[in-house]
């Protein structure tokens, strides 16, 4: 906002350009991008004068080099046309990954739509501030034009990363005004953005604030290790729910649909704010909060506030116990003291808010193939059809 993105040109009708090629791993990005760094580091303070020249392309097109980069709208949009009735997603994405996406037998799927009115109200909550507009990829920091790369000898490591920054943004710039609908643009731009003092700009701190990560889309043939050729979506309702170690919702990403999907956990009285975990809920309080801590903010939800010894070893234990059970039951160990520790692990599990987390519907699942082992038919349905109300 600063930086008057509101001000500057409504949105172009046509299409602006083409990013460049990157030509370096991400790898090494992410990983610079990830150090701890001593000092703060703001943005903008180092800049180059060069422009990067981009080119006009076709939104439907598929026949990328590997490792080209486009920007584009999903579902593809024809500027003649109406605007499709869900939006149009703005999309920095590799041009194969695109085709993926686009040749995918199931792709386009109509957006799911919930059967009722929205069960949900966004609201302003008093100490955590105020829901596809984008989609990026998680190494977008460091990955507007690889030509900037050959910097790292002249620069020291902070004035790099503040030039890559620097060119990230003015990418970022033009995605938002090029390729947002108006009122995308005005959604995306009121999002929270907690990255201040990383080197981020404006609209990079955003999607770093704001971004879930699509299980499923990756550029090339498999994750890698970091995890780094994965994306990012930043939605319109969705990246307004806080984050709680307790969650109560969970989300899938449709890749057909190209759109996220959100599910309660349990049961959710009205009134209760909706939460999912922004960070691993198997480790202890003081983790968590430290693995929350670029989101600029403590939690302070029950497990945190209420955390003991006894609550962060249960974090830290509990799937290692649900998986060395399920792998004694498998081998034939049937004895009701496992069933009775088993069900006291789930009584703990709910206590903890852990009921939101995979492991639950495992430990829900071991115990019903152990109450089948021990002729407890009744119980062993019981469980079974617990677990499959958080299978999604
Ligand atoms: C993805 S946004 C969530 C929506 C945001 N509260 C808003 O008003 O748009 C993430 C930011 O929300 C705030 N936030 C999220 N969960 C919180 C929590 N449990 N306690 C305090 N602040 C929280 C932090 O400022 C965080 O950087």
């Amino acid at each position: 906002m600063k930086r008057g993105f509101l001000n500057s040109s409504k949105g172009k009708k046509k299409p602006l350009y083409e990013a460049p090629t990157s030509t370096e791993s991400s790898q090494q990005a992410i990983q610079d991008q990830e150090k701890p760094r001593p000092t703060k580091l703001p943005f903008g303070k180092v800049s180059l004068t060069t422009t990067t020249a981009y080119t006009k392309f076709d939104h439907t097109r598929v026949d990328y080099d590997s490792n080209q980069t486009v920007v584009t709208t999903i579902p593809p949009r024809d500027y003649d046309m109406p605007p499709d009735p869900d939006g149009h997603s703005a999309w920095i994405v590799r041009g194969t990954t695109k085709a993926k996406i686009l040749n995918r037998p199931g792709y386009p799927k109509a957006v799911p739509k919930p059967s009722g009115p929205p069960a949900y109200e966004v609201r302003a909550t008093p100490d955590m501030g105020m829901g596809a507009l984008l989609v990026a990829p998680r190494d977008i920091g460091m990955m507007a034009d690889s030509s900037k790369f050959k910097l790292r000898e002249k620069y020291s490591p902070d004035e790099f990363r503040q030039i890559m920054m620097m060119e990230c943004e003015k990418l970022l710039e033009n995605v938002v005004q090029g390729y947002m609908q108006p009122e995308h643009r005005e959604a995306f731009l009121a999002l929270a953005n907690s990255h201040q003092e990383d080197g981020s700009g404006p609209i990079l701190g955003i999607i770093r604030t704001n971004g879930y990560k699509i299980e499923g889309l990756f550029d090339g043939p498999k994750l890698n290790e970091w995890d780094s050729n994965t994306y990012s979506a930043i939605l319109k309702v969705g990246s307004r729910i806080n984050h709680s170690c307790r969650p109560n919702i969970t989300h899938q990403f449709d890749l057909d649909a190209f759109c996220m999907s959100f599910f309660a956990k349990r049961d959710i009285p009205s009134g209760e704010q909706l939460s999912y975990s922004y960070c691993y809920l198997g480790q202890s309080a003081a983790a968590r909060q430290a693995e929350l801590a670029p989101y600029g903010f403590s939690c302070t939800c029950p497990s945190c506030v209420n955390a003991t010894p006894e609550s962060d070893k249960l974090r830290t234990e509990y799937e290692q116990r649900i998986m060395a059970t399920a792998i004694s039951v498998a081998r034939g160990v049937a004895n009701k003291a496992t069933f009775v520790s088993l069900v006291d692990l789930k009584k703990q599990l709910i206590e903890e808010g852990l009921d939101g987390t995979e492991g639950y519907p495992r430990l829900l699942q071991v115990i019903s193939i152990l109450c089948g082992k021990l002729g407890m038919t009744a119980e062993e349905s019981k469980y079974l059809k617990e677990m499959k109300k958080h299978i999604l």
